[in-house]
């Protein structure tokens, strides 16, 4: 919670006018965050048919959106965002979010208040890049509770924060409950990774020369230091994901992968996208198309591990004691794992049929 706001303050809108702000965050699926350039009229193209089949359509503002063009990328949005059936709002089967210029840059401002009045409504949350600590996000917070007033808005718009600065990791805990409107936290280790000076140059993803190697084996008890020895490489980004996960879990928000980076190399995303999946986090971004159904397959839990789920809350009971499944114990804490995984699938049949049918087809044995 804010610093500098009391308990009772916390959850009163910052405008008069403004929507209240919501107690808890609604857990919607978004398993994949899916970048486009609106100003890129390919992909602009492309954005009408994709309703549907991803969770999150995210018109990006900033980088990798050329200086030219930002004008026309937030013109396009607000284009898309009015033209497009079934796009954000709170019923349509995938939200729309946008990630903003960074706050010092030239464009930040016009961003938000061309936006919010123009498709403040369909608008379901606003990545803010390169967040630095709380006064970012009180920033944002009160500047929309003012837009969202003269906007006559219903609802509030949330933020989502990338965590891209060293500055931003130090301080994650305080940008996750700095506002009521926080709904959650991305990695960019691209931004990152400059920022701490790391010595990668990929867009995500591990390194091979991040790696620990095994003991050398032992000849007549001396280590022989010539023999080949097997190297595992090590996750550059366990560290910081972990931080997320921990700081969004305490203050009831959701934690999100990022970009990964090499298209070409799905094996290797998928593998990313898992660790993230295992750890913790919800969703993740996708960059072009061909990810997306990498994410969709990760971030929903299998039909083996519902199953496995399933099981162990029926043999549970009322949720107290021990009991042996297949030869491993099951007690109240792994009962509460396994309802991570029930309640994740009913979430996700709600809006995804295919998986409906396939977790409504599994037998509790
Ligand atoms: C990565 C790309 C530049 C690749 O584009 P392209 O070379 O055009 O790929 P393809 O030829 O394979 O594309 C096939 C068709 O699909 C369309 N397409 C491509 N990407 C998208 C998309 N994201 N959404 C919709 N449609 C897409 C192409 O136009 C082709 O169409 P057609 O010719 O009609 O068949 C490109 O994918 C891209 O620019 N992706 C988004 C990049 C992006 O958003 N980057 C920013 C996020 S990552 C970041 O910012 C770092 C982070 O902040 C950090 O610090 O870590
Ligand atoms: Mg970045």
């Amino acid at each position: 919670m804010s610093g500098s706001r009391s308990a009772k303050d916390f959850f009163r809108p910052l405008a008069v006018g403004a929507p209240t702000p919501l107690t808890e965050i609604p857990a919607r699926p978004s398993r994949a965050i899916h970048f486009f350039d609106p100003s890129n009229p390919k992909m602009a193209a492309k954005i009408p048919d994709m309703v549907g089949t991803v969770d999150v359509l995210l018109g990006n503002l900033e980088d990798a959106v050329k200086a030219d063009n930002k004008v026309a990328a937030r013109e396009g949005l607000v284009e898309i965002a009015r033209k497009t059936a079934n796009l954000g709002g709170q019923s349509g089967p995938t939200q729309l979010w946008t990630r903003i210029n960074s706050l010092d840059s030239p464009w930040a401002l016009d961003d938000l208040t061309t936006l919010v009045p123009a498709i403040g409504d369909k608008l379901d949350v606003i990545m803010v890049p390169k967040v630095q600590g709380a006064e970012d996000i009180h920033y944002v917070d009160r500047l929309l509770a003012q837009l969202e007033a003269k906007a006559g808005l219903d609802r509030p718009i949330l933020v989502h924060a990338i965590l891209e600065t060293a500055r931003g990791v130090a301080n994650v805990e305080e940008i996750c409950g700095a506002s009521p409107r926080m709904q959650g936290l991305s990695l960019g280790p691209a931004d990152l990774a400059a920022d701490r000076r790391m010595k990668t140059t990929r867009v995500g993803g591990g390194h091979p020369g991040y790696l620990v190697r095994e003991d050398p084996p032992k000849e007549n008890g001396v280590a022989n230091l010539e023999a080949a020895r097997a190297t595992y490489q090590q996750d550059l980004w366990h560290y910081t994901i972990a931080r997320m996960v921990d700081a969004c879990a305490m203050h009831g928000i959701y934690p999100y992968y990022g970009p990964f980076g090499d298209i070409a190399d799905t094996t290797a995303c998928e593998d990313q996208f898992r660790n993230a999946f295992l750890l913790g986090c919800v969703g993740t971004w996708s960059l072009h198309p061909k990810q997306i159904a990498i994410a969709n397959r990760v971030f929903s839990p299998s039909v083996e591990d519902i199953a496995h789920a399933r099981r162990v809350v029926a043999a549970m009971g009322d949720g107290t004691g021990a009991v042996m499944l297949d030869g491993k114990m099951e007690d109240d804490a792994s009962l509460k794992q396994c309802l991570v995984m029930v309640k994740l699938a009913e979430q996700l049949a709600a809006i995804d049929p295919e998986l409906k049918k396939q977790y409504d087809a599994i037998e509790v044995a």
